[in-house]
């Protein structure tokens, strides 16, 4: 009997493991997945939390890598049963170049599907994007769509276009023999966009709020809906895939899910006013407060200037001709695919995500001043 418990003891390596999304996967793997004997967590910037991880009974290893180093990737990967590959460079402001964006999270994640078929591991999960969907450039909406959707998905920028093809190269890695000759499994998980503890964009909106003396200013409609997930939600849901995917593999190998839960459609700006009212900022006007082609302007100005400035010094504001396109388009999901497929019921409730949420902004807030 003992034997069998500690044969059923599974080696998991979450890439990325230190990012916003990878904490919470981190964490709640710690918490919710029994069969967890060992967890790696690979990360080009290893956070000083994990040492308090590696007191408790799962052993927790670090590993300061790149994903774009495929030796490193293999020697992560190396005995592992099953991968959740969340490491990416989240940037749709111009910070880091088309090709460092393409390098990270293309050639990453081809380093992740060689290492599992060159090892042996046969379970992965990988952070894809709505991005991969839309907005498109044409600025169609998105409206309650679902998987089978069908969307006109025109990519320009390096971004979505790197998370398409790396979606693209994980779905077609299914079936692949690995070492050792079985199947590979695969799977992509499309969160909207996420938000909760550790969000770096709502701490920034906060930021400048409080700098503003509590307001912050409509641009964009409340008519335009976006869909938004709670961070806590999104890793539950990369653990039940990843637990899944060996009982359930001839269903769920090979395919996309959106991440969903209770959270209301609405305007990002509105959305996000339900954090930062209860912390004390306002949004002011009912309509945004500048035209449409006015915004566009600033956008192609920051643009501009973004180029302009690139030898002396990184200009990347939050707005520029993709934020405002992205901002400016209804994007909404609703879908039960996950459900159906592997069970997966939102762990948190919107009114406990939006409870935490709020915690965790009050006090990044204060402590950033
Ligand atoms: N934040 C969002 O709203 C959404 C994020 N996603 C996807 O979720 C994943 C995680 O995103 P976030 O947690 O928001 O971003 P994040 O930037 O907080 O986390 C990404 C992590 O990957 C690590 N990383 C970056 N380059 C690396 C490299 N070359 N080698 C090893 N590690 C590297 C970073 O150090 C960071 O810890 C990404 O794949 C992203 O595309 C998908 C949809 C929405
Ligand atoms: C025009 C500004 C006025 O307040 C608002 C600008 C907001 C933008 C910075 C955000 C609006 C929508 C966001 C994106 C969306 O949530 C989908 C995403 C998915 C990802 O995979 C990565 C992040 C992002 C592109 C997200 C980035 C920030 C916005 C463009």
């Amino acid at each position: 009997m003992a034997d069998s418990a500690q044969a059923q003891k599974l080696v998991y390596l979450v890439t990325g493991g230190c990012g916003f999304l990878g904490e919470h996967v981190v964490r709640m793997l710690l918490q919710r997945e029994p069969r967890l004997g060992e967890l790696r967590v690979f990360d080009r910037h290893l956070g000083p939390w994990l040492e308090e991880l590696k007191t408790g009974p799962v052993r927790v290893t670090a590993i300061q890598g790149d994903v774009t180093e495929a030796h490193e990737v293999a020697a992560a990967v190396a005995g592992a049963h099953v991968v959740i590959h969340t490491a990416g460079l989240v940037d749709v402001f111009g910070r880091a170049s088309p090709e460092t964006i393409h390098e990270v999270n293309v050639q990453g994640t081809r380093n992740v599907i060689e290492a599992c078929v060159q090892t042996g591991t046969r379970f992965l999960v990988y952070t894809s994007s709505m991005e991969v969907v839309g907005p498109n450039t044409k600025g169609h909406p998105f409206y309650r769509g679902n998987e089978d959707t069908l969307y006109e998905a025109v990519h320009r920028h390096p971004y979505p276009c790197s998370k398409a093809l790396a979606e693209r190269l994980v779905l077609e890695a299914n079936g692949r023999e690995v070492h050792g000759g079985l199947p590979l499994v695969t799977c992509a998980l499309r969160p909207t966009g996420i938000y909760g503890e550790g969000h770096q964009i709502m701490r920034d909106f906060y930021r400048q709020g409080l700098r503003l003396g509590g307001w912050l200013f409509r641009a964009i409609p409340a008519s335009v809906e976006h869909g938004r997930v709670y961070v806590g939600n999104v890793a539950w849901m990369h653990v039940l895939a990843a637990r899944e995917l060996e009982r359930r593999a001839a269903l769920m190998g090979g395919q996309v899910y959106f991440c969903y839960d209770g959270s209301p459609y609405k305007s990002y700006e509105d959305f996000n006013m339900e954090f930062l009212g209860p912390c004390g900022l306002q949004l002011v006007g009912a309509r945004p407060l500048l035209p449409y082609w006015l915004l566009v302007f600033l956008a192609a100005l920051n643009a501009l200037l973004q180029w302009l400035l690139r030898p002396l010094v990184l200009y990347a504001p939050l707005l520029n001709p993709y934020t405002l396109a992205v901002a400016n388009t209804t994007f909404t999901v609703s879908t039960n695919k996950a459900q159906r497929h592997f069970g997966y019921e939102p762990l948190f409730s919107w009114e406990d995500s939006r409870t935490r949420t709020i915690l965790w902004v009050q006090a990044a807030g204060s402590s950033a001043q």
